[in-house]
């Protein structure tokens, strides 16, 4: 087993940076879906690029590398605590090469122990098999579209959709609710695995163990195959679209397993994968540790350069009737309240990253630097520093913006900061601030995390490292940052109509279809 910790390496790396090819299939349909010219379509053109980007770089397709959650199957006799061993080896190796952003963090102190390790992290999961080899599934999910899992506890009552009874119909509404409360936080286009059944965490359980079939297989129980072409078919016509802009493609696959359950109980657990939908499996040698195969290679791979030469007719179509708006901070409040939802905006210049740890402390405490006119990015970057003690960005993309809603208004306003930008949007605190301040809200592609790194031109300082290197504030120089306004300080906001819309369409499925 002398080999097993470089394989674990080598498959870590494979999952963080290369898209398998039964998830590359889907994003290449979602493609053809989405009309050309939308700004859906160039949301998933910057995403196609990334992918491609990531893939190059050998970088992390997303900034946020998530909870490395490992499926293990072993013949009798194999040592798993060696195993262990060799998979915690390998990940503090990735993590140090950049491959795999420190991600384990304390959850009573906030520390980040810097090298992914940590209590219950990672995750890893054994069961013994009668085959005579090794099988190890990986899945990277990150927090933005982990966050929007859900568990229906049936009978219920749903938003737009009524009564959930304890049935296959109850069920049909569950999947098609969680896929509308996702709206575009979990970076969508996205896949969803459900669970029936089990308890709250084996339901959850039998959920995740979904997102390892291959995209395109088929259900073997009829009832289940109808429910996931149904689904599939409906949860697209809610028009939530890439990113929540509003558009055809809202969900890539939906993979649905049934467990027994007790009689009180009947849960529907849904587990939301977004577009960076990063899993992958070997085949190993209980012998030597050495990878005999690797997972999820059947079927065709799509030619995603082929892709890309769509993007540049798409990209010129866009423009045809969309401002595309240069901005040099710091911003004025005049330039500001010039902008409109719809916008393109390119940013030159300096951004200051900040999460949720910064806004927690800017609440209270001075900025570390004059935010006075001045651009604040929610992003969780990958940083490495070099020999010369200089920090070079990794990845980059943008994390979910509605965790910081409850201080999104009032740090605004009290360092004059005019724009943010995030992903997935934020609400009607931010919106209102928005309008008295005049500030703007700006989408970025979640995920896209090469394709901003591409942007950051230099890394000009950085503060409050002391909240490990996700949540620490970043100086970052720019080139041609490339975002679209979704809020703006008049009171629009693409993201309040798109769920008002998307909700209005959910009601079409209110009446009963599998009886
Ligand atoms: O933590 C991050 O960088 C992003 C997160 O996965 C998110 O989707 O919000
Ligand atoms: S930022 Fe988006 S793509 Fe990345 S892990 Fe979060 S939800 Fe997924």
């Amino acid at each position: 087993m002398e080999k097993f910790q470089q394989s674990m390496y080598d498959l870590i790396v494979e999952t963080s940076t290369k898209l398998p090819k039964d998830v590359r299939r889907a994003i290449a349909r979602a493609k053809v879906r989405e009309n050309a010219g939308t700004r859906a379509a160039m949301a998933l053109d910057t995403i196609v690029e990334n992918i491609q980007m990531a893939d190059e770089n050998v970088s992390p397709i997303c900034q946020d590398t998530g909870l490395p959650t490992f499926k293990i199957k072993v013949p009798v006799g194999v040592n798993q605590i060696e195993m262990k061993k060799a998979i915690r080896a390998a990940i503090v190796e990735a993590t140090k090469n950049g491959k795999l952003r420190p991600n384990s963090v304390d959850s009573l102190t906030g520390k980040n122990s810097g090298d992914n390790l940590g209590e219950g992290v990672p995750v890893i999961k054994f069961e013994q098999w009668e085959n005579d080899y090794i099988d190890v599934r990986l899945i990277l999910k990150g927090g933005g579209c982990e966050n929007k899992n859900i568990q229906y506890s049936l009978p219920c009552e749903l938003e737009g959709l009524g009564r959930a009874g304890r049935d296959l119909d109850g069920i049909r509404k569950c999947i098609l609710h969680a896929v509308y409360q996702a709206q575009g936080q979990g970076c969508s286009a996205g896949f969803i695995g459900v669970g029936i059944g089990g308890d709250r965490s084996s339901g959850y359980e039998l959920a995740k163990e979904q997102l390892f079939r291959p995209v395109d297989d088929v259900n073997p129980i009829e009832e289940l195959r109808q429910l996931e072409e149904y689904i599939m078919e409906n949860a697209n016509k809610l028009g939530i679209g890439t990113m929540g802009f509003g558009g055809e493609s809202t969900l890539l696959g939906c993979k649905i397993g049934v467990m027994h359950r007790i009689p009180a109980s009947f849960f529907v657990s849904v587990a939301y994968n977004c577009w960076a939908f990063r899993r992958m499996g070997v085949k190993i040698d209980p012998q030597t540790g050495e990878i005999v195969e690797w997972l999820y290679q059947d079927g065709e791979d799509v030619d995603l350069t082929k892709e890309l030469e769509k993007v540049e007719a798409a990209a010129a179509l866009e423009q045809g009737d969309t401002r595309v708006i240069d901005l040099v901070p710091p911003l004025s409040e005049e330039q500001v309240r010039q902008l409109r939802v719809g916008d393109v905006v390119r940013i030159s210049g300096m951004i200051y990253t900040g999460r949720d740890a910064i806004h927690k402390y800017l609440m209270d405490h001075d900025a570390p630097v004059d935010l006075n006119g001045q651009i604040i990015y929610h992003c969780g970057p990958v940083m490495l520093k070099d020999e010369e003690g200089r920090w070079h960005v990794k990845a980059a993309g943008p994390t979910t913006s509605i965790r910081e809603e409850p201080y999104q208004g009032d740090i605004m306003k009290k360092f004059g900061v005019r724009a943010v930008i995030g992903k997935g949007g934020m609400g009607a605190k931010t919106l209102q601030a928005l309008k008295e301040h005049g500030g703007v809200y700006l989408n970025a592609i979640g995920g896209a995390a090469q394709y901003y790194a591409d942007c950051i031109k230099s890394v000009e300082g950085v503060d409050l490292l002391e909240f490990g290197i996700p949540e620490a504030m970043w100086h970052l120089r720019v080139e041609n940052f490339t975002a679209v306004v979704t809020m703006d300080s008049h009171g629009n906001s693409l993201h309040e109509d798109v769920e008002k819309s998307s909700l209005e369409k959910l009601a079409q499925f209110k009446e009963p279809v599998f009886k």
